[in-house]
């Protein structure tokens, strides 16, 4: 009895603690939630307090209606179909971003936070377009970098050599690539280490000289995922001004890093991404408070209530769909009119998408046998071909080789070739005609107005590379036998030898 008693006090003590969690939570998001921008945006109307945006401002970036969806590998899902007896796993696919919806300015620095695995680097790579989007649609006016500690590296390679590499991808000569490049090297900070493979090189060296590379080539967007966060206090600094300098020219910068102190310091708006939706984006002096009000809220959870909150939300992000996209479009739209405009907006994506997706093994090999199949088809309808004619062992035809008439044989000859071609696949009827002394194949061929390659097709096994005896008997066609002197009369006709 003492036992179950305690049990229930435990039991209530645990719904308290979790009911407090819950209206915490509720506490400290609400604000975030009545501002909350993962619903249709437009950013401007939600986010009245953002700062920093100058009336004739030039439109760099638009995000409307992003969303991305992992898919469950194809092997997974081929195994998963066809496993008998097997308990399905229920495995679903898995959307990292869901209806993202903001627009950038020239000249503003976005910082981007979120917890782990909230999709920051997944936004950053559809931004940079190493990544599609499922639905959606994304306007970038100008040229973007992109620079995360390890990407467009070629860690075989020296750091000078990736300069030049990086420089040639971006259209430049090798004049310019020269001229830039001792200022390269001194950004980087790398001295000597310049000419050695980067896969030598720290985590910070790596940075250090993907951010030199990046922010000489100009560009018009600047993207940076967490690239700063391993390099020195010095060398960051130094990297803000050149951030800074940028800014100043109109440039867009987005920052991903979980240093609040260095998205305060370096970006004007912040986005806050929360298990792959927007929850907030707005002025980094609104917004950051508020996101760190949510991290410590979360930190001072026990670690079971962390991972039972990270758990649920996972499972949203699983069992979203389209379905559910379509219907917060609707939802949320202003007007019929701008819900509408959106609906096509994200059906025309998916119908773009459709192509693109990654069909399984088995379903390539069905594709490519029908390539193949029809390009057959074409190709019998163009020649004339039929199967059965496909299927017939072919017979080959003896060769024909024009060969030169002497001018008292032309006649025979004629009739001779005419039974090389009329009667191709059967040889032609023949005699025995005996070789005599001295006589070559080549001799008896122009004797009787034949080429070698016709005494040979009827004699297929004489070997040229032998001399021929006197008395062998060589196959000549039956309608050249009149000219053939006769074996007795040529015996008789030799002359006699004195004894
Ligand atoms: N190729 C992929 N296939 C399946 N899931 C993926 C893939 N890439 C990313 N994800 C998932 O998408 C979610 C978002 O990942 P992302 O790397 O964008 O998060 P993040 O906010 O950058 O995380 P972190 O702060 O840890 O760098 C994560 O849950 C991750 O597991």
């Amino acid at each position: 009895m003492a036992d179950y008693r305690r049990k229930n006090r435990h039991s209530e003590r645990k719904n308290k603690r979790e009911r407090r969690v819950s209206t915490e939570e509720q506490r400290i998001t609400a604000t975030v939630e009545s501002q909350a921008t993962s619903q249709p945006f437009p950013v401007q109307e939600k986010s009245p307090q953002v700062t920093n945006q100058k009336s004739n401002a030039k439109l760099k970036v638009k995000a409307s209606l992003i969303s991305k969806k992992f898919e469950l590998s194809q092997n997974e899902k081929f195994k998963e179909k066809f496993s008998i007896g097997k308990k399905k796993s229920g495995i679903k696919d898995f959307w990292a971003l869901r209806n993202i919806n903001f627009e950038v300015y020239d000249g503003e620095a976005i910082g981007i936070v979120g917890l782990n695995g909230s999709g920051k680097s997944t936004l950053l790579n559809i931004l940079d377009k190493t990544l599609s989007s499922t639905t959606g649609e994304l306007e970038i006016n100008g040229e973007v970098s992109y620079i995360a500690i390890n990407a467009g590296l070629k860690i075989g390679l020296t750091g000078r050599d990736n300069i030049r590499l990086k420089g040639t991808m971006m259209g430049m000569s090798k004049k310019e690539i020269a001229a830039k490049m001792a200022e390269i090297i001194e950004f980087s900070e790398l001295g000597p280490f310049i000419d050695r493979p980067v896969k030598d090189y720290s985590s910070g060296m790596r940075s250090k000289l993907a951010f030199a590379i990046a922010v000489n080539q100009d560009p018009d967007i600047l993207i940076i995922d967490e690239a700063l966060s391993v390099g020195d206090s010095t060398f960051a600094a130094k990297s803000a001004n050149k951030m800074f300098e940028f800014r100043e020219k109109g440039k867009t910068i987005f920052v991903v890093s979980h240093n609040a102190g260095q998205i305060q310091k370096w970006t004007d708006k912040v986005v806050w991404l929360h298990y792959g939706e927007v929850k907030e984006y707005g002025a980094t002096a609104d917004v950051l408070p508020r996101y760190q009000a949510f991290i410590n809220w979360f930190n001072r959870l026990p670690n079971e209530q962390q991972e039972q909150y990270k758990i649920e939300r996972r499972q949203e992000q699983m069992d979203y769909s389209i379905e559910i996209l379509r219907k917060e479009v609707v939802d949320n739209a202003s007007t019929p009119e701008i819900g509408q405009r959106s609906l096509r907006t994200i059906d025309k994506t998916l119908a773009k998408n459709k192509f693109k997706t990654r069909l399984s093994i088995p379903s390539k090999m069905i594709m490519m046998l029908c390539i193949f199949a029809m390009m057959l088809a074409i190709v019998m309808s163009v020649k004339g071909w039929t199967f059965e004619g496909l299927m017939k062992p072919k017979v080959v035809s003896p060769v024909k080789v024009p060969k030169p008439v002497p001018p008292l044989m032309a006649k025979e000859s004629s009739v001779a070739e005419s039974e090389f071609e009329t009667r191709p696949e059967t040889r032609p009827e023949t005699f025995d005609y005996v070789v005599k002394e001295g006589e070559s194949i080549g001799g008896i061929a122009t004797t009787f107005g034949l080429s070698m390659q016709e005494v040979l097709a009827l004699n297929p096994e004489l070997d040229l590379e032998l001399a021929i005896a006197p008395g062998f008997i060589v196959k000549l066609p039956k309608s050249l036998e009149r000219q053939a002197v006769p074996v007795e009369t040529t015996t008789e006709s030799l002359p006699i030898t004195p004894e």
